[in-house]
């Protein structure tokens, strides 16, 4: 391990907004990203316009907010900048609208590189391809600017046609409020598989396993469905939290000698070799473009296995369990400011 980091991480103070000065940024989609997006960098003083389906639901919302909407197509048509946040597996067809109003020097960015990365997109050699990657879920990328806070955002550079393409994106996570918190430069491939592997074998896919089958151990066991509820579920975001303010260390200094030696002692009992194994595999999958392979024919046949696996997921009884306990207690959105608490009752 060195002193230094290898990658550039750059900060409000390094950047120049005024290369998205008289530029116009189409925002596609108006999702957990798109909305983000779209009314930061509309705060920030940059003239936007979203692009949504004539049917969208997101229309009436977007509008509300004082944004203007057109469709895609014509959203792109008007911007300098296309912002390509609408679903990974319906960019393809999105972009086929709008290839033809990318005209020379425009620039076409992303908030993940699947598409580039995995030639789904197949970009003309006259635009700038750049990526802003809020490493974080869209409300919080929404939540944290409005608190006057920065959300932390990886920016890479797939064609750099114009020669502008950096500055304009560094502009472009200013205007979002990326660069509040620091913006760390990589490229589209690192961003992709990192990214891939991150949300399958530990933010959310290795997670949402350890803590159902953790579930399942107490409650197979003759323990009570609540006493599992808070210890392996409830009481994760607590744990987690002091990880984020102050790394393992944090966590560790925390909770008590005997959770730290029991925890130390066992860990690696149960995220043991087979689990090192298993986590090579996955990410040799995602290096190799199996995964990738597989996500598309999924969503070509309609997402068979996706469908099944999502509605088990919310029949799991921790889930109903987690309802019914939720309700009961007075913590239920603590802190989370209205539209948020509103927002994750709604979903
Ligand atoms: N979710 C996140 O926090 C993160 C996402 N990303 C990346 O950001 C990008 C956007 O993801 P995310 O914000 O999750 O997307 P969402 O699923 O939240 O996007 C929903 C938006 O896309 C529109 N949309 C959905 N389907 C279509 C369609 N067939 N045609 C046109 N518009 C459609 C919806 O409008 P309608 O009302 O018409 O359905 C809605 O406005 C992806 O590349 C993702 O990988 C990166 C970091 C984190
Ligand atoms: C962890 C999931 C994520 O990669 C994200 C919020 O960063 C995503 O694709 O939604
Ligand atoms: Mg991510
Ligand atoms: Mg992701």
């Amino acid at each position: 391990m060195t002193d230094e980091f290898t990658t550039e991480i750059h900060y409000e103070e390094d950047v120049d907004e005024s290369h998205l000065a008289n530029s116009t940024v189409a925002v596609l989609g108006y999702g957990s990203q798109g909305h983000a997006h779209a009314l930061n960098l509309h705060e920030s003083g940059v003239d936007v316009i979203v692009g949504l389906r004539e049917n969208s639901s997101s229309r009436e919302p977007a509008r509300a907010e004082g944004l203007e909407v057109a469709t895609a197509a014509e959203a792109a048509k008007q911007a300098d900048i296309v912002s390509v946040l609408v679903p990974d597996t319906v960019q393809p067809a999105v972009y086929e609208e709008i290839e033809p109003h990318l005209e020379e020097g425009d620039t076409l960015q992303f908030a993940h590189g699947f598409n580039i990365h995995y030639n789904q997109i197949r970009p003309p050699e006259h635009v700038d391809v750049t990526m802003i990657a809020p490493k974080s879920p869209g409300h919080l990328v929404r939540r944290n600017y409005e608190r006057g806070e920065g959300t932390p955002g990886l920016l890479a550079v797939y064609q750099d046609t114009t020669g502008d393409a950096k500055e304009r994106a560094l502009a472009y996570a200013k205007g979002i409020g990326c660069a509040r918190a620091g913006v760390v430069e990589t490229t589209f491939r690192e961003e992709t598989e990192t990214d891939l592997f991150g949300e399958q074998a530990v933010l959310c896919g290795g997670i949402a396993e350890l803590i159902k089958v953790g579930y399942e151990t107490l409650v197979d066991a003759g323990y009570s469905e609540e006493m599992a509820y808070f210890e392996c579920m409830n009481e994760m975001k607590l744990i987690v939290d002091l990880m984020y303010e102050g790394g393992l260390g944090a966590m560790w200094d925390s909770v008590s000698d005997t959770a730290e030696y029991g925890g130390l002692t066992r860990g690696d009992e149960i995220i043991d070799d087979n689990v090192r194994a298993n986590m090579d595999e996955v990410l040799e999958q995602v290096q190799n473009g199996e995964f990738a392979t597989e996500w598309v024919a999924e969503n070509q046949a309609n997402r068979p296995v996706y469908t099944q696996l999502n509605q088990a997921e919310k029949d799991h009884e921790i889930e109903e369990v987690g309802e019914r306990l939720r309700a009961l207690f007075a913590w239920e959105g603590e802190g989370e400011d209205e539209d948020e608490k509103t927002r994750v009752q709604a979903d």
